[in-house]
């Protein structure tokens, strides 16, 4: 019998050994993620009966089919509440044809396995069961250190991701936290207290011309924000940097890879971090405490789900930041092309606004954020063209190189209560070369970039997945 054969109720003791090191590896996989014990205990069990005991199939992807498998109870609920049982008997089918293995046709669906108890509700919940509009009252499952609300009022159905409040790498990512990369002169190891009430500014305010980017309030400043928002108005006005090997270029056609269509070299946030000697109340820590305004995410006709904020918001605070899992261009190319197979939508942002720095960058160092699967609620903040009230700025925290970094939103104006908060995804709308087709925008704003789309459709496949391409150099690329 060959190790993947045998089951995982194997009275083998090695095998017993060597399974439970393995369960202990997936639990603590996702636990990483927030997700408890208890319920993916049940989960995993099913899993085993169902691959009899294949480990390699659990394993592969990061995990990836237990984290689906502990989604798919929320796909038979909608099942349910459609009267058919479609969902399940596809899942498992699709199972059966992605693994190529033998699944006999009397064996429950994983779903119908799991037990009640881990249904993802109640206090690890995505969604409340048993309504017809969903709501959670907190999306975050107790992850961030304020409570994120979700309700329906059309009738979407929930979303299926797991919350995770910082990124994480999914596999060939090279992101090195290491406090030997900080070299003593780009941190203020001598400051105490908060480096904001120093006379003379820390080493810390290098990044943003020798001023810190925040004001005792917790806000940005209107010269780094003004600048910001400038720099994304007017890209071509800016430094644009045409790579000599296009990453992006790379991942598509790694033999022919076309020109590099432009990225944009971008204002960074650089906040203190671990190695400087300020504490955590200090002023140039704002985005790495996380988010703190009231956030809710509700549902709208046209766009699907939303983010809104709860209470009145001045211009220039910190909102929350994209989270996602960390992915080389390439796995993000290979993801894409499965997900345009099974027509799922991706939620890819690019890690490129320092891409300019350097001549040629490792496979493994041109990076983005997707948040298809795991990622916060940054994930459900819909486009607008152009008069976003929400802007995306780089900040540097525990790595003074810029392949990885943070991406936070912060608000461009005031905003009030219970307003959707947008980006500008930087989508060039007439790009009908790109091989995912954009949404059609509903962002509803007077200088909405789609309207030639709008007169003369394009006749292509639409999966509304986000682009991560853009030909005009524009700053984010979706
Ligand atoms: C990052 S997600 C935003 C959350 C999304 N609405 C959801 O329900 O999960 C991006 C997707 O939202 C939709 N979307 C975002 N902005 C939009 C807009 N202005 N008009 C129409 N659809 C939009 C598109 O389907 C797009 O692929």
């Amino acid at each position: 019998m060959t190790t993947h054969q045998r089951d995982s109720k194997s009275s083998d003791p090695r095998a017993t050994n060597s399974n439970e090191l393995k369960q202990r590896k997936a639990l603590s996989a996702m636990e990483d993620l927030g997700i408890s014990p208890e319920v993916v205990k049940p989960v995993l069990y099913n899993l085993l009966k169902l691959y009899r005991g294949r480990w390699e199939l659990i394993e592969e992807e990061n995990y990836q089919t237990l984290a689906d498998a502990i989604f798919e109870p929320l796909d038979e609920k909608k099942s349910i509440a459609e009267g058919s049982t479609s969902s399940n008997t596809n899942t498992v089918k699709h199972k059966k044809r992605r693994k190529n293995i033998q699944v006999d046709d009397d064996m429950e669906p994983i779903a119908k396995l799991t037990r009640p108890g881990v249904h993802l509700d109640n206090s690890n919940s995505l969604v409340q069961r048993n309504s017809k509009f969903h709501h959670d009252n907190d999306i975050t499952r107790g992850t961030e250190k304020i409570k994120i609300s979700l309700i329906d009022e059309i009738g979407l159905e929930p979303p299926k991701f797991l919350y995770i409040p910082q990124n994480i790498s999914y596999q060939d990512a090279y992101v090195p936290f290491s406090l030997a990369r900080i070299s003593d002169e780009s941190c203020c190891l001598e400051c105490t207290g908060d480096c904001l009430s120093l006379r003379v500014p820390c080493a810390c305010s290098r990044e943003t011309g020798g001023e810190f980017a925040y004001t005792p309030q917790g806000l940005l400043t209107d010269d780094f924000l003004n600048a910001c928002i400038d720099m994304n108005l007017e890209p071509q006005n800016h430094h644009l940097f045409h790579c000599q090997y296009c990453p992006l270029e790379k991942a598509k056609n790694a033999d022919n890879p076309e020109p590099c269509k432009g990225h944009l070299l971008r204002k960074f946030i650089k906040e203190c971090w671990r190695k400087c000697g300020c504490t955590m109340d200090c002023g140039n820590r704002v985005v790495q405490r996380g988010p703190t305004r009231e956030l809710q995410v509700f549902s709208m006709e046209g766009k699907g789900w939303a983010v809104r904020s709860v209470g009145y918001l001045p211009k220039g605070s910190f909102v929350c930041e994209y989270i996602g899992e960390i992915l080389t261009n390439t796995e993000l190319y290979e993801r894409n092309k499965r997900s345009l197979k099974n027509e799922r939508h991706t939620y890819p942002v690019s890690l490129d606004a320092d891409w300019g720095s350097e001549q040629v960058l490792k496979d493994e160092e041109a990076l983005c954020l997707d948040a298809t699967h795991f990622g916060n609620v940054a994930r459900f903040i819909n486009h607008r063209c152009f008069d976003s009230n929400l802007i995306e700025i780089p900040v540097e925290m525990e790595t003074p190189h810029h392949h990885y970094y943070h991406i936070a939103f912060f608000t461009k104006r005031n905003i009030d209560p219970y307003e959707e908060l947008t980006w500008d995804y930087g989508i060039d709308f007439e790009d009908v070369d790109h091989p995912i087709k954009a949404f059609e925008c509903q962002c509803g704003s007077s200088y909405c970039r789609d309207v030639k789309r709008k007169a003369a459709p394009i006749k292509k496949k639409e999966f509304g997945v986000k682009r991560i391409a853009s030909s005009s150099g524009s700053k984010t690329k979706l």
